[in-house]
């Protein structure tokens, strides 16, 4: 199984998805910094799975104060006794990678939790040591329950295609976004071992082509039938009768079902209402923001315009050309079919599905507790 993240020996290695599907490298990350910077340039990407790197990024700054490194795991190559105690280390760890990327809930729902772990480490007095291991333990967890969430929605989300199906997809929600197997795209790798998905439409999603870069890697190394298509084309495919279901992950769920997703999301929600085809969001539950009422309030990353400007370093805009570049959209809820979740799938009206879901799993999490919103953001 593919697994983008691996913690050992107090490294952080994450596979590069820039370089995928050319070559399979992978980056080590010594530092908080460098866990940071590995997100935000995408070394790592997708909600989950920047979750689960940010939580092995405190582990590995936790690990390094607790061998008297101090801040030494706030930089690349820090030296020995750098910085304050393990106080100093973990806050600092939790706030820089709190900024690494503002969209996707699941980063800040891993750094709340670990944060929640250390302070209860903390106000037992644990030791260094002692917190370091928890801390650890935390992210692993973090990060094998991902997976399980995942394999659950899969099955949730399999049952609501028809047999022979054929769906689209956008973007990459896969294991390397993941914890392993995927959200959206674990959905269409368990239908087809199920023997229920016939073929899928692989939007290359456009301008970091995750979809043709990532998930066309995915789907060739599980033999599942898929066709690339430009991001425009979905109209058409859409038109012929060819798609029986639209698939997207998530990166925010608002109280309302209001969901940001990968831009272009939108524009595949209202093309599938046109064309009369269910429209379904597959996410964890730790992508669902309940303190947030609406989508209106989601953060939209906007990234560098280069990305759009061109691609590995050539260039094919005009130098100076103005560049408008988010990366996330919106789609309302009233757009949304159904919401597959691990813990079942959510329909319309969503704000009471959400609510009650989220006081039957969590009381006290859906009504005033802080969420989406990491330590010192
Ligand atoms: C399983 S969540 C994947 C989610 O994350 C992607 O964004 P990015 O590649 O920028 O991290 C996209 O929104 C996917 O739907």
């Amino acid at each position: 199984m593919i697994r983008p993240v691996r913690y050992e020996g107090g490294v952080v290695h994450l596979l590069d998805q820039r370089r995928l599907p050319a070559e399979e490298r992978w980056q080590a990350c010594r530092s908080v910094e460098e866990v940071a910077r590995a997100i935000e340039t995408m070394v790592v990407r997708g909600a989950p799975a920047i979750g689960i790197a940010a939580a092995f990024g405190v582990a590995l700054a936790a690990a390094g104060a607790a061998r008297g490194r101090g801040g030494g795991a706030l930089e690349p190559g820090g030296t020995p006794g750098e910085g304050a105690g393990l106080e100093e280390v973990v806050e600092t760890a939790l706030r820089r990678l709190a900024a690494t990327r503002p969209t996707a809930v699941n980063l800040h729902w891993a750094l709340a939790r670990m944060e929640g772990r250390y302070r209860q480490m903390r106000s037992a007095g644990a030791g260094p040591d002692q917190v370091a291991a928890a801390l650890e333990a935390e992210a692993r967890a973090i990060q094998e329950e991902d997976l399980a969430m995942c394999l659950r929605m899969a099955e949730h989300g399999a049952a609501l295609l028809p047999e022979g199906a054929q769906v689209l997809t956008h973007c990459n929600t896969g294991a390397l976004a993941t914890g392993g197997h995927g959200t959206a795209l674990g959905v269409i790798r368990t239908a087809w071992r199920q023997g229920r998905l016939r073929h899928v439409w692989v939007d290359e999603t456009r301008p970091v082509l995750q979809g043709a870069r990532l998930t066309a890697w995915e789907l060739q190394k599980e033999g599942i039938p898929h066709t690339l298509i430009v991001d425009g084309a979905a109209a058409a495919v859409m038109a012929a009768g060819r798609v029986d279901a639209v698939l997207v992950g998530a990166d925010r769920i608002a109280a309302n079902g209001d969901t940001a997703n990968k831009i272009g999301t939108r524009m595949l929600a209202v093309l599938a209402r046109h064309h009369g085809i269910p429209f379904y969001v597959v996410a964890p539950w730790s992508t669902v923001d309940p303190s947030l009422p609406s989508g209106d309030g989601i953060p939209i990353e906007e990234r560098n315009p280069e990305e759009v400007t061109g691609f590995g370093g050539v260039r094919w805009a005009p130098a100076g050309t103005p560049v408008f570049n988010p990366a996330f959209d919106v789609t309302p809820a009233s757009l949304i079919t159904a919401i597959v979740t691990d813990r079942g799938i959510l329909r319309p009206p969503y704000i009471e599905a959400i609510a009650a879901r989220a006081r039957r799993d969590e009381p006290g999490r859906g009504e005033a507790a802080r969420w989406g919103r990491s330590p010192g953001c």
